[in-house]
């Protein structure tokens, strides 16, 4: 069964909530939800925000726990909702259907939550917003799904049932299953779910002084720096918020950094980030459009091209991508991935290396990009695609995760998948100018 979308759109005025007797946390939860659906902005950048600098500690992890898992398991949530509906094409305004999945998601995902808190604040919420009138289908609907006995696994779970279940659009998962196949789908529909788990793949000294970061995209920045050891020039080309950046500065520290990024509000958030890092005083940031780098950027060894991406490899941290992302993306992201990893090759210095990455799952933003560019008339006789394996080999990842990482790469390429693999799921290719 598809189901539709159950707020409508556009949606209603958004009237101003009262925080009496809402809780803190549930009123900022609603709020930044009500933003998020109308395109205002991203969950993590408003649980940053001021909307959640008043609240207490708790209040802040409670937020940030409803908004993150509300949007996570938003699709699942609607599914069980639905069919509750006086008619189950019934379109809700936004805040009703923000305040139904609210409390749905306490009442199905929450145990320390009290049902009573979870249903009586939904329905607070929904008079609060302006639509009282709904109030009451809000409290029968929720008290029918706390009373619901959860359902048994069938013997055989279709594609759309397995997204269904598992919060996740029926057209990624059905492109992860014909990819990757049914068990490694499964998993990272699983992964998607879950909160993005503590760094634990590389074997640290304790002293070691590395910005905190998700292990895929540390694994990535890892083998950019093991693929030039003596690299002199270095250009991370796409490079905010900054964590590869501080690898490659940690581990060359010989090397002059050029981190530039095309906003210049992510790129001024980055230069914050790194001063906080005293060895990162070998990297020069600028706003640079990597699609059109000026001649002032130069040539380089080493180039790392941490594209823009879909981010389907990011949806435990970034939840709400699969709620907007739509399969006519991935073209549009395509093309602007070839134009930065054209011109950054074209800043590549004979014998040098440039590492491609993505924190995408789907072919057309990944191996697809890499083939079709280095095929170009421009490229195909200077440009060649390097085996990643003998990197691999040399980083200090822990033991138990050698086996998994093995298995990452396919053919030429770095291939991670989230819950197959620890952390994010990443692509990476490495590419070699020859003259
Ligand atoms: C995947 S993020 C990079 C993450 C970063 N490398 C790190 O490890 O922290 C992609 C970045 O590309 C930037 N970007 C998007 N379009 C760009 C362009 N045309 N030129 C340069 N940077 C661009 C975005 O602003 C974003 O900061």
């Amino acid at each position: 069964m598809k189901v539709p979308p159950l707020s409508r759109r556009p949606s209603q005025p958004r009237a101003s909530v009262q925080p009496k007797p809402i809780s803190p946390a549930r009123t900022a939860a609603f709020e930044i939800l009500m933003l998020v659906a109308e395109g205002k902005g991203n969950s993590d950048d408003l649980l940053h925000s001021s909307r959640t600098a008043q609240l207490s500690p708790e209040d802040r992890n409670l937020a940030t726990a409803l908004v993150l898992g509300t949007l996570r398991w938003q699709i699942a949530l609607d599914a069980k909702i639905q069919p509750l509906l006086q008619r189950p094409d019934q379109r809700l305004a936004e805040p009703v259907a923000i305040a139904l999945r609210l409390g749905a998601f306490q009442l199905v995902h929450l145990d320390r939550i009290p049902p009573h808190a979870a249903l009586n604040e939904s329905v607070e919420l929904t008079r609060a917003s302006g639509q009282a009138h709904a109030a009451g289908m809000v409290n029968a609907i929720l008290r029918k799904l706390a009373s619901a006995k959860p359902p048994g696994q069938p013997l055989h779970e279709s594609t759309a049932a397995i997204a269904r279940r598992l919060g996740h659009p029926q057209w990624l998962v059905e492109r992860w299953v014909a990819r990757y196949g049914r068990e490694a789908a499964i998993r990272i529909c699983e992964a998607g779910q879950r909160e993005p788990g503590e760094p634990s793949f590389f074997d640290e000294a304790p002293d070691v002084d590395l910005p905190r970061m998700d292990d895929g995209s540390r694994l990535v920045a890892e083998l950019a720096a093991a693929s030039v050891p003596q690299a002199e020039r270095i250009w991370d080309a796409c490079a905010a918020p900054g964590g590869k950046a501080l690898v490659l500065s940690h581990r060359l520290p010989s090397a002059t950094i050029l981190a530039s990024d095309v906003s210049a509000r992510r790129l001024g958030a980055m230069r914050t980030r790194l001063a906080q890092y005293s060895y990162a005083a070998n990297i020069q940031t600028e706003v640079v459009d990597a699609t059109v780098p000026p001649p002032s950027v130069g040539d380089f060894d080493l180039i790392l091209a941490d594209v823009p991406c879909s981010g389907t490899g990011t949806l435990a941290r970034n939840p709400e991508i699969r709620l907007r992302l739509e399969a006519s993306d991935l073209a549009r992201q395509a093309s602007r991935q070839c134009q930065i990893l054209r011109a950054a090759l074209s800043r590549l210095r004979p014998g040098g290396r440039l590492l491609y990455s993505t924190c995408s799952l789907e072919p057309e933003e990944c191996e697809q990009v890499v083939e079709a560019v280095t095929a170009e008339a421009e490229f195909a006789a200077t440009i060649r695609v390097l085996p990643l394996d003998p990197l691999l080999d040399g980083l200090t990842v822990s033991g138990r995760f050698r086996e998994p990482l093995a298995d990452a790469v396919r053919g030429a390429y770095l291939r991670t998948l989230p819950g197959v693999h620890p952390g994010d799921g990443f692509f990476a290719a490495l590419l070699e100018r020859s003259v």
